[in-house]
């Protein structure tokens, strides 16, 4: 359309119809087209003037093309209606097919509109949304906290509250967020919200399991099952942290060892149930006699141990030991049965008889064990002259050196295997030292005295180097161990030179990354979760795989485990061993196994010793085991004997 046509019924707008104007008309004639015009008649006004003076016919003219406006701007309207229309369905099913539940409300907070989505979401119809205030769908826990955020919310701008707690019809709450944001509004006075509410309900509760798992877990972590006291695990921590407040403060306390007099006969004539009745009533006496700063603690057996905090002097600790064994002076009644109990107790001090959690609670244990020898039923304090022991340790210690030296380490190989097929997945390559007049010592007596002496580094890359070259010859002989485990001590982590190393033994032995497992103990990894962090995704970049070792005994942190470069959890062998006998360790079983699944982990349990375990922790989901069920550690050719067929 052309300008000039539009412009031109501007003008005739503009003015007043002429009421002397189409000079020469009769009063009437002109009363007439007047009255036409302003009814918008064109086609009776220009009959009307057409039959008049031929100096109209300008105003005809002009009238034919007002008509023509007139029409051209009624299609136009038509037209404007059309798309609103159209956008109005497109929007309509735009709102309707969004996946997210999306609400349309009034400054009131009345809702205006409610697409699918949130029909299903709160499982109401498009009906009953209508005039429902928004906030009536807001559980009231968090309803006044949202209706505080939207009254603050500036006009065009937005908020996002996480995790508001919504009410539905039927199923009842759910757990979303929320986004609000103000719609501009082209009237004044009206203003609209858009609420967008994104269902996380199922989010939400995995995390809440997964945080009730790892808590449950770390309870039994830290907890003896039996009497419900901290575990040995537990009470290492409280000593450290004892250790800590003492050094900081200059104070002084008493570390008191307490075993239970003649308990294996009780056991051993009366059954587990009347030892464990029997357990359960001293751990009450004796949590009944310690204040709230001390600790006490079951380390296993029938062994207890109490700290006394923050004590003014020993005879403090002396007072304490007599006022125990003074609530044990009556007869306990368990199963409709009398008993007396006595105990012996061993005493240490710190700082006197030493400054670390190892050297207390070993003094403590050789002044108990000199109470069971002067006759039990009683208590000594640690005195220096009771360490026989000391001397032997001290030629111990010259002799791992020698030992490292003389490269007498040997490596003895233990079968990991599918839990179904019986076939060998791998081996876990474990570390023997062959004493020239001690005879075969185990690791537990000689790893931790090379990580305190500093020689563990040495000790590992010798371990690191031997699995692999036995890899090595086996495949040579074509006999095919698809894994070899190697432990690393957490000690052994800390020098960042490690993953080149590891690299250059791999490199030399030809062994495929891929085919070494790193172990790491779960409990001495956590201390250091950081470092560890840093340390094994170093370690991941050669291709070897990880497994965390002993899972279960030193659970602290789900956020870290969550870090960890891992490929696999080894279930401890403290609680394969109570499966099927006892509930508590075949509920920790369980929960590692679906922790391991949630995390993405493979799972191995180790220490299987009869059929019923294995059945047990494979209907639970691990699909691979080790223990004496299968084998024991063996040398490499009874190994091979046993486990391995040279292929063709
Ligand atoms: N009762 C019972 N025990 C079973 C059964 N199956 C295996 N075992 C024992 O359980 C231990 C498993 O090794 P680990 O948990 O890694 O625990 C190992 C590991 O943490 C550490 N260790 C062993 N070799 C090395 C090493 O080369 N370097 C480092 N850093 N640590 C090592 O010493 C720990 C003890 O090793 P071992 O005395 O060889 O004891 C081994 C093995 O002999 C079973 O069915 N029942």
């Amino acid at each position: 359309m052309s300008d000039q046509p539009r412009a031109r019924l501007g003008v005739i707008k503009s003015v007043d119809w002429p009421e002397n104007g189409f000079g020469g008309l009769s009063a009437d004639l002109r009363a007439r087209a007047l009255a036409a015009l302003r009814a918008q008649r064109f086609d009776l006004a220009e009959e009307l003037l057409s039959n008049e003076e031929p100096g109209l016919e300008a105003l005809v003219e002009n009238l034919r093309i007002y008509q023509a406006e007139l029409e051209i701007q009624n299609e136009e309207l038509v037209q404007s209606q059309h798309q609103v229309q159209d956008a109005l369905a497109r929007f309509t099913s735009f709102f309707n097919t969004l996946p997210i539940a999306e609400l349309v409300i009034d400054r009131q907070g009345l809702i205006q509109e409610a697409n699918l989505a949130a029909q299903r979401l709160f499982n109401l119809r498009g009906t009953h949304f209508h005039q429902h205030f928004f906030a009536r769908l807001i559980n009231e826990s968090d309803r006044a906290s949202v209706i505080d955020a939207w009254g603050d919310l500036r006009p065009e701008a937005s908020i996002v509250l996480s995790e508001v707690h919504f009410r539905a019809r039927v199923e009842g709450d759910f757990i979303g967020d929320l986004h609000i944001a103000s719609i501009p509004s082209l009237s004044e006075g009206t203003q609209h919200y858009v609420c967008a509410i994104l269902d996380r309900t199922e989010e939400v509760r995995q995390r809440q399991r997964l945080r009730e798992t790892s808590e449950r877990l770390d309870y039994l972590a830290h907890h003896d099952a039996l009497t419900g006291l901290p575990n040995r695990a537990y009470f290492q921590t409280r000593l450290e942290q004892c250790l800590q407040r003492a050094r900081r403060y200059r104070r002084q306390f008493a570390l008191l060892f307490l075993d239970l007099d003649r308990f294996k006969e009780v056991n051993d004539t009366l059954g587990h149930h009347v030892g464990d009745a029997l357990l359960c009533r001293v751990a009450e006496i004796l949590s009944a006699q310690i204040r709230t700063v001390d600790t006490i603690a079951r380390l296993g057996g029938d062994e207890f141990v109490i700290i006394l905090e923050d004590i003014p002097a020993p005879h403090f600790a002396a007072h304490f030991a007599d006022r125990i064994m003074g609530e044990f002076s009556q007869p306990l009644e368990i199963s409709g049965r009398e008993f007396f109990v006595t105990l012996s107790i061993g005493i240490s001090l710190y700082p006197g008889d030493g400054r670390e959690r190892e050297s207390l609670v070993q003094h403590a244990d050789v002044a108990m064990y000199q109470t069971k020898k002067s006759g039990r039923n009683g208590f000594r304090f640690f005195e220096p002259a009771m360490s026989e022991g000391a001397i032997e340790r001290l030629h111990l210690e010259h002799d791992l050196r020698l030992a490292l030296q003389r490269d007498e380490f040997i490596l003895h190989y233990q079968p990991q295997v599918d839990l179904t097929t019986g076939a060998l997945m791998g081996v876990e390559a474990l570390c023997r030292w062959p004493h020239p007049t001690l005879g075969m010592l185990l690791p537990s007596l000689f790893i931790p005295m090379a990580e305190e002496l500093g020689l563990i580094d040495e000790l590992g890359l010798k371990v690191l180097e031997l699995g692999c070259r036995q890899m090595a010859t086996w495949d040579a002989a074509g006999l095919y161990v698809p894994r070899l485990a190697i432990n690393l001590s957490v000690r052994e982590l800390e020098r960042s030179e490690l993953p080149g190393q590891i690299a250059e033994i791999l490199a030399c032995t030809g062994l495929d990354p891929k085919r070494l497992e790193l172990e790491v103990t779960e409990s001495k990894l956590m201390r250091q979760a950081d470092m560890a962090i840093f340390a094994l995704n170093a370690m991941r970049t050669l291709g070897v795989t990880l497994a965390i070792d002993d899972f279960g005994t030193g659970y602290s942190s789900l956020s870290y485990l969550k870090r960890l470069p891992l490929n696999r959890l080894k279930i401890d062998r403290s609680f394969v061993e109570g499966l099927t006998q006892d509930v508590n360790d075949d509920s920790i079983a369980r929960a590692i196994i679906a922790l391991a699944h949630t995390l993405g982990l493979e799972v191995l349990a180790e220490g299987i010793e009869v059929r019923e375990q294995a059945d047990f922790l494979f209907r639970e989901g691990c699909v691979e085991g080790q223990g004496y069920l299968y084998d024991r550690p063996l040398m490499p050719d009874e190994l091979a004997a046993h486990w391995l067929k040279a292929s063709e």
